[in-house]
């Protein structure tokens, strides 16, 4: 008969990046150890081709690989499908959903977040996270004549460039778009990708790249938890065909400074008597709103008073850790919505650790560093986790490791390569800050973030190659005052003074 209790030196729950750099990390530590990986999703993503391209800057492939593919590479990890319903602190031990229970001499939390949606368990409200929530909105723009995306962050940016073949209304609650990379400068200097005609040839920049090899034929929506998949990550749309039914191209239309009041089903809203608003076609129409003759599945009621109809609406807006099922033990301390984690990774309790987008960190940070539930960060924190409890464990110590000394993060927008480095955006640093701005409309935007004349962060979009003086710059603190505006003078060749 198989035991019902089983005892692991390592547990790590959660098979997206954070998890499984952390298992992978523990098994090479401790080759004569079963590292247990307990993972709710089937398949669980592999770093590979990891490669440090500056100080902090890094680039690595994603590979969604199955337990027993995994398990070849790295014999002494054990993969169990299996979702965990609850942790018992006192007793070291984690419940299944099976009723299988493991004991643990060290445990790390890396369940991830899930989309934060505006409305729950409503059929026509949808979030992406994982591979099941992409291919659900892919099935469901293949039929559709419009869609509202809400939400300003990295999933509405990429959503609203990259649908075509469907009216695209977008409402967000700031000015300007893209809010949480990017300025109100960067917004405008974006903009015109986004109403214009995108381009034939698409950039191929130095990114991490998400691969879903294999990854179709082994989907088996029986066993896969359909709310508990690992996030997607970089280029999660490349070779996905994201269509609608009309034959517009690519057409966009932005409701700025505004939030969802009221949702609606179509029988419900005809009840009303209220008149929805066509999708305005230009300048002049956005003025005079004409009223929509086409009946529509959902309407939604913006707090600026319109009124659109749709056939589905995209829930962009953030996430939410996964934490429930680990804070029914009432020793886990939550701060913001995530697992409290010290400077070693540690919870608030003992042999206890967490990382990726289900923790906040608490610790003072480094001047140029700030959380944000993101890819690097998840493999980073993964990593270092790791390292935190073999020194725990061995009755070491260990310094904070170096990649938390400057955020760093390397992405891709409206088909510009795009460097967010340190305070991007002045960040927590109060009014004495000095931005400097360099931009050639259609081929970069160069802003640098000065506080008493030292770099403190920066926002590199196009093909600058100026992240790796910058990072130096925004590192060692020198004082810049003496190159005033000259820092971003392009006729200098900045490298040369600073390398
Ligand atoms: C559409 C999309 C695009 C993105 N693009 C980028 C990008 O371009 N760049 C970037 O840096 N970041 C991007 N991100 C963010 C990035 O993907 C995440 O920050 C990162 O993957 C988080 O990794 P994680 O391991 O902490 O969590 P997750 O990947 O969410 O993994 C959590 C794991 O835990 C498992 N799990 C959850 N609950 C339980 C439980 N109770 N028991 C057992 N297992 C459980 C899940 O099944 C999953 O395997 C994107 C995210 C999305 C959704
Ligand atoms: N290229 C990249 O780096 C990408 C990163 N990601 C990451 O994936 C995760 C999920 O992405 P997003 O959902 O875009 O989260 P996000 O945190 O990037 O953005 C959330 C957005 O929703 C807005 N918002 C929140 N509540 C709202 C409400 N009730 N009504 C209207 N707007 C509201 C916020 O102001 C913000 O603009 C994030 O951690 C994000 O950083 C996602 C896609 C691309």
């Amino acid at each position: 008969m198989e035991e019902r209790e089983q005892r692991y030196e390592f547990i790590i729950v959660g098979g997206g990046i954070a998890g499984v750099t952390c298992a992978q990390q523990l098994a090479s530590q401790f080759p004569s150890d079963v590292v247990l990986l307990l993972s709710a999703s089937r398949l669980i993503k592999a770093v590979t081709n990891f490669k440090q391209v500056s100080k902090t800057l890094e680039k690595f492939d994603i590979e969604e690989q199955s337990a027993s593919v995994f398990q070849e590479s790295y014999p002494n990890i054990l993969v169990i499908e299996s979702t965990v319903t609850e942790l018992n602190t006192a007793q070291h031990r984690v419940t299944a959903e099976n009723g299988k229970e493991y004991v643990y001499g060290q445990l790390c939390i890396c369940a991830g977040a899930r989309p934060k949606l505006i409305q729950q368990n409503n059929p026509y409200v949808l979030g992406i996270r994982d591979t099941d929530t992409a291919k659900e909105f892919q099935k469901r723009l293949s039929d559709a004549r419009r869609v509202i995306v809400v939400g300003n962050g990295g999933i509405a940016l990429e959503l609203v460039y990259e649908i075509e073949g469907c009216e695209v209304i977008w409402a967000i609650k700031d000015k300007d778009i893209g809010n949480t990379f990017f300025d109100p400068g960067a917004a405008q200097f974006l903009l015109p990708s986004l109403m214009g005609e995108k381009p034939d040839v698409l950039l191929q920049c130095k990114r991490t790249k998400f691969t879903t090899e294999g990854g179709d034929q082994q989907m088996d929506s029986s066993t896969t938890n359909r709310t508990l998949g690992s996030a997607l990550g970089p280029d999660w749309h490349e070779g996905m065909k994201l269509k609608g039914t009309r034959q517009v191209f690519h057409k966009v239309h932005i409701e700025y400074q505004c939030e969802v009041d009221q949702l609606y089903l179509k029988d419900d809203f005809l009840k009303l008597k209220k008149t929805a608003i066509a999708f305005p076609e230009n300048k002049e129409e956005e003025k005079i709103s004409k009223p929509d003759n086409d009946l529509w599945p959902v309407y939604i009621c913006l707090t600026n008073g319109k009124i659109y109809g749709c056939d589905f609406i995209v829930s962009a807006t953030g996430v939410v850790p996964n934490i429930e099922p680990f804070v029914k033990d009432a020793t886990l301390e939550v701060i913001g919505s995530g697992i409290k984690v010290d400077d070693h990774m540690r919870t608030t309790t003992t042999d206890v650790y967490a990382a990726g987008d289900i923790c906040t960190t608490s610790w003072q940070p480094s001047p140029h560093w700030q959380q944000m539930r993101l890819w690097t960060q998840a493999r980073q924190m993964g990593w270092y986790a790791a390292k935190c409890m073999t020194a725990d464990r061995q009755g070491e110590s260990i310094d904070m490791d170096f990649c938390f000394e400057l955020f760093a993060h390397i992405t891709k927008f409206f088909n510009y390569k795009v460097v967010l480095l340190g305070k991007y955006n002045g960040q927590d640093l109060g009014t004495d800050q000095e931005l400097m701005v360099r931009c050639t409309s259609g081929q970069e935007y160069v802003k640098v973030v000065m506080q008493r004349g030292k770099m403190m962060g920066a926002v590199l979009i196009g093909d600058t190659d100026l992240e790796e003086t910058f990072e130096n710059l925004i590192l060692n603190q020198m004082d810049l005052s003496a190159y005033g505006e000259d820092l971003l003078n392009p006729g200098i060749d900045i490298e040369d003074y600073f390398d």
